[in-house]
């Protein structure tokens, strides 16, 4: 039977995450405007540039899952560091950390479980102490969905930004760096934000709103019944 213009796609989009928060926002902002189902994949933490990073991390998922899939990933950026991420800020420390503690107790780290002692410890206080030495406290939470229709198809990327500032820390401690960073033109960190109001203005549902027009003007049609 003949779809109109649309692709006729085998099944529907695999989201991969490992992250629940980040699952609960994206199921929230997208609704039933694209047919899709999570999965937990562990792809390799790559380093580089957003685009990057997020196409290369959809190649690995599509030749993994061998289908459709949309793949994220999420940054807070600080100006004062020439946009350099959180994390990397967290994983030099680290690095110069570990290093001395192996010099003196001769310990070898198991990276992913000190990486998560580390930013136990340092936590949010840490960070803003970290922060302190820059006058310019100015910052943006950067968000990069990668979709690929396959293995071998070139995944298409859409980028969302939401600019703030970085600030002691306010509201529940549920996800990640959201007590600390305050968007412009808001009184409150995105913590204490209602969910909705968060996702009205968020990088990721600004990256999302790429994707569904996208997801609109290439009419895709996703086969969901197998049966036949
Ligand atoms: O809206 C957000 N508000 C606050 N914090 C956030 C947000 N979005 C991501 N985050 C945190 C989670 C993670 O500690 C880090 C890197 O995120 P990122 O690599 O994209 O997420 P992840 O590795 O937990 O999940 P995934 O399996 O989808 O890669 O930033
Ligand atoms: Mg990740």
């Amino acid at each position: 039977m003949a779809m109109a213009g649309g692709l006729l796609v085998s099944r529907p989009v695999t989201f991969v995450t490992g992250n629940a928060k980040k699952l609960e926002e994206v199921r929230a902002i997208l609704g039933i405007s694209i047919p899709f189902q999570p999965l937990k994949l562990d792809l390799p933490e790559l380093q580089g540039e957003p685009e990057d990073i997020s196409k290369e991390k959809a190649r690995l998922a599509a030749t993994q899952v061998n289908g459709p899939v949309l793949v994220e990933d999420t940054c807070l950026c600080f100006n004062a560091l020439k946009g350099l991420p959180v994390v990397d800020i967290f994983n030099l420390l680290l690095k110069q950390f570990t290093a001395a503690l192996d010099c003196i107790f001769h310990f070898e780290f198991s990276s992913t479980a000190t990486i998560k002692w580390f930013l136990q410890k340092i936590g949010h206080e840490g960070l803003n102490n970290l922060l302190m030495a820059y006058e310019d406290k100015s910052a943006y939470a950067l968000c990069a969905f990668s979709f690929a229709l396959g293995p071998n198809t070139e995944p298409i990327t859409f980028m969302g930004k939401t600019s703030g500032k970085i600030v002691p820390p306010r509201g529940p401690n549920d996800f990640g760096w959201d007590p600390i960073f305050q968007p412009d033109g808001y009184e409150q960190t995105y913590a204490e934000m209602p969910k909705e109001e968060k996702n009205k203005i968020s990088h990721r549902s600004r990256a999302l709103a790429l994707v569904k027009s996208h997801f609109a003007a290439a009419e895709y049609t996703f086969q969901t019944d197998t049966s036949t």
